[in-house]
């Protein structure tokens, strides 16, 4: 029935103050309005409306998406929004779109590599949605292999400009979001020549559309690449390919030919290349700006998975029933407290590394401008190797969900499918993950031997096993006299072991600072504890190995799993309610708020377009004349 909470008596088991922890998972009291309120605004708003998007064809979820996104900026200017209630909005509205990439990567792109004087002239015009960006570096050849990109960029001293050029079709840029029918610019990157010699990948600001009429300029070619996976899913995005016939450019983002370069490097007037002193690998800063916003994004997902999977657990009930009386709840069985419970505490230990890392990159970002670089080798392989760690559980994670809602997690109004189908790239953009791990593994056989003076270190017992696991995965493959690619399978375990153990050991710092609320801490610490103990028992030959546990630990760690499974289940409930999401944002009706699925499953069912009629088309034509044949052959 309506106005009826189903989950009611699961609530009243909570033994924690949930409201409490809404704020530790909002990151702080003022995050926490920000978010309840903007989420809530979304929600009211039939312009913000999700349910219909598989229903949809490519063109009209298309033109649907522009119809939101353009509401979306109306709706900020309107309320005059700040920066971070924009992107609260941009958020909860939940459609991947063209303004992902302008707010997301073409605007960082400027704010990180952009002089003074190219941020003053193309960042008003961005922020008030007068250009759209996007971030082209991907080409039809090369994504992983930024050096391997074939575009060129070529000074001419006579005229001050650069020619941007795609000299072959494998050139062609190829994925950037937003390009395929929406950005009026790019952010290009290119091989730049000057004076007959390349230097090497830098990045172009090069204008794609009129401003008039959007229409492709002189030696622009311009259009999508086509459906991708899923139905909905991404298809609400315009992911682009991109040629160009010798285009002329006037807006290098890392060189203006007027004006000194605080960051690459210059290109003077007489066409001379001055590199500064800065390392080269700042060209890349942008990928680690998102990877570190995707570590956010994967806690997002996965959680948002997980209350729909914890909350249908608790309204499913199958077999068990004692003399007539209710069956049990799916989520009492142990091996759905096995599969659920350890994602959930991955979801809350993401989302406090994605706290830290945020952290990480601002004080990174800090040095920098002080032309202070010893951090960023660190950053770089922490971006990296925790982006890859997040994104392939959290997308694991999502299926998982899916079968743990059995049939009903398989209809497009669980929500999960896609979510599923929207979530699965990030485990390639921003990144080929075991690509991005190997650059782990070359960061920790250069560091490798620190790691030692880092046992020392006064850390918990937890955190020493999980640092003895990577020296001792590390000191096996590096004492073998062999390369680095004969052994980066080996390698890449042990770079995912560092990511697991930086996971760990910043959840128990996390429970080291003061966190208000009854019960709070004490929930925190058992999700903790499952999460360093799940992996510990999955990963066990790792540890065993090191010695630093015996299987007598190993057995009595899954024992004591089983422990906070059942401290975890009263509280599962609450757990995911103070993620705080509205049923508007979750699109689910497993894991709508009120429990009341049954009645909301069956009325879905029947606004499906193919039951607007009882005789579906086609009938007439095909079905009918089979069920009217002769049957001609005695055998049949
Ligand atoms: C809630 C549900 C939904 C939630 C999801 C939201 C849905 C909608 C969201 C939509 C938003 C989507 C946003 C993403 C869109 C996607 C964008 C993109 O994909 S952009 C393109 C990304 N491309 C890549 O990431 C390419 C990966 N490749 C590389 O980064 C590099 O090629 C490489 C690092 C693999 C290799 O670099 P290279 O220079 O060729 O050489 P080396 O490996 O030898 O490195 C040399 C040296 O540099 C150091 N290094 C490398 N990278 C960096 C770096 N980034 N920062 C700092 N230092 C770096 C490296 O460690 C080496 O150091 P050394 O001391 O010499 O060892
Ligand atoms: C949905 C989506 C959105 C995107 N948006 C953008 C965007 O906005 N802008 C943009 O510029 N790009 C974008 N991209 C492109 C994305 O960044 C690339 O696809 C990604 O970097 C992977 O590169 P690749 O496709 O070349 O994969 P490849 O590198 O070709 O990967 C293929 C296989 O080769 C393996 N491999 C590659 N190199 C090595 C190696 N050295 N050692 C071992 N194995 C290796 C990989 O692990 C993988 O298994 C997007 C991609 C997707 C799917």
């Amino acid at each position: 029935m309506e106005g009826v909470d189903h989950l009611a008596h699961e609530r009243n088991k909570s033994e924690f103050d949930v409201d409490a922890m809404k704020i530790v998972w909002a990151g702080s009291p003022h995050a926490f309005d920000v978010s309840d309120r903007i989420s809530k605004l979304v929600a009211s708003d039939p312009g913000f409306r999700k349910d219909n998007r598989s229903t949809l064809s490519r063109k009209e979820l298309f033109k649907n998406t522009l119809r939101k996104a353009a509401y979306a900026w109306k709706t900020i200017v309107d309320l005059r929004l700040s920066e971070e209630e924009a992107a609260k909005l941009r958020f909860y509205v939940d459609e991947p779109a063209f303004t992902d990439l302008h707010w997301g990567m073409f605007i960082p792109a400027i704010k990180g590599q952009g002089t003074e004087e190219q941020q003053q002239k193309w960042l008003p015009l961005a922020y008030k949605m007068q250009i759209i960006g996007c971030y082209a570096q991907t080409e039809l050849g090369h994504g992983s292999n930024v050096q391997g990109l074939e575009t060129t960029a070529t000074f001419d001293s006579q005229t001050d400009e650069f020619i941007i050029h795609s000299p072959t079709l494998t050139s062609s840029k190829w994925w950037p979001g937003g390009l395929g029918k929406v950005a009026t610019h790019a952010i290009a990157y290119a091989r730049l020549i000057v004076g007959g010699r390349e230097h090497g990948v830098h990045g172009f600001i090069v204008q794609l559309r009129s401003l008039e009429d959007h229409s492709p300029l002189l030696g622009i070619t311009v259009g999508d690449i086509g459906m991708k996976f899923g139905n909905g899913a991404y298809n609400t995005m315009d992911n682009g390919v991109l040629q160009f016939d010798h285009v002329l450019d006037v807006y290098s983002i890392a060189f203006a030919s007027i004006a000194v370069m605080l960051w690459v490097s210059q290109v003077t007037c007489e066409g001379k290349y001055k590199q500064s002193d800065v390392p080269r690998q700042l060209v890349y800063g942008t990928m680690v700006y998102v990877r570190q916003t995707i570590v956010a994004d994967a806690s997002c997902a996965l959680s948002r998975a997980v209350c729909i999977a914890t909350r249908y657990s608790a309204v499913r009930r199958q077999f068990g029933s004692q003399n007539g009386g209710p069956e049990t709840q799916v989520i009492d069985y142990k091996t759905q407290q096995s599969r659920l419970f350890p994602l959930l505490a991955s979801a809350y230990a993401f989302r406090f590394i994605g706290e830290w890392l945020k952290w990480l990159y601002a004080d990174v970002t800090q040095r920098l401008q002080a032309n202070d670089f010893s951090t960023l080798p660190e950053a770089h392989a922490c971006t990296a190797g925790l982006k890859s760690l997040t994104t392939t559980a959290t997308a694991d994670g999502i299926e998982e969900c899916r079968k743990l809602c059995g049939g009903h997690g398989y209809l497009c109004s669980s929500g999960l499918p896609e979510l599923f189908a929207v979530y699965v790239p990030a485990c390639t953009y921003e990144g080929d993950n075991t690509v991005l791990l190997l650059q782990v593994a070359r960061f920790l056989m250069k560091t490798v031997s620190q790691l030692g003076s880092r046992l020392s270190s006064k850390k918990p017992v937890g955190t020493i096993a999980y640092m003895t696991r990577v020296e001792h995965l590390m000191q096996c493959r590096c004492g073998v006299q062999r390369g680095f690619a004969e052994l980066s399978a080996d390698l890449v375990e042990a770079a995912v072991a560092h990511c697991q153990l930086i996971v760990v050991s910043k959840f128990i710092e996390k429970l080291q600072q003061e966190i208000p609320g009854k019960g709070v801490k004490q929930q925190l610490e058992v999700l903790c504890n499952i999460y360093a103990l799940f992996l510990l028992h999955k990963h066990q030959g790792d540890f065993l190995s090191t010695g630093c546990i015996t299987p007598k630990h190993a057995a009595l760690a899954n024992d004591e799993l089983r422990s906070l499974y059942s401290q975890v289940r009263p509280n599962a409930i609450a757990l995911v309610d103070a993620f705080n999401y509205t049923d508007h944002y979750l699109g689910s009706i497993l894991g709508c708020y009120d429990g009341n699925v049954y009645p909301k499953l069956y009325e879905a069912a029947w606004k499906d377009p193919l039951n607007e009629s009882v005789v579906p088309d086609g009938y007439h034509l095909y079905i009918r004349p089979l069920l009217k044949q002769e049957i001609r052959t005695a055998r049949l």
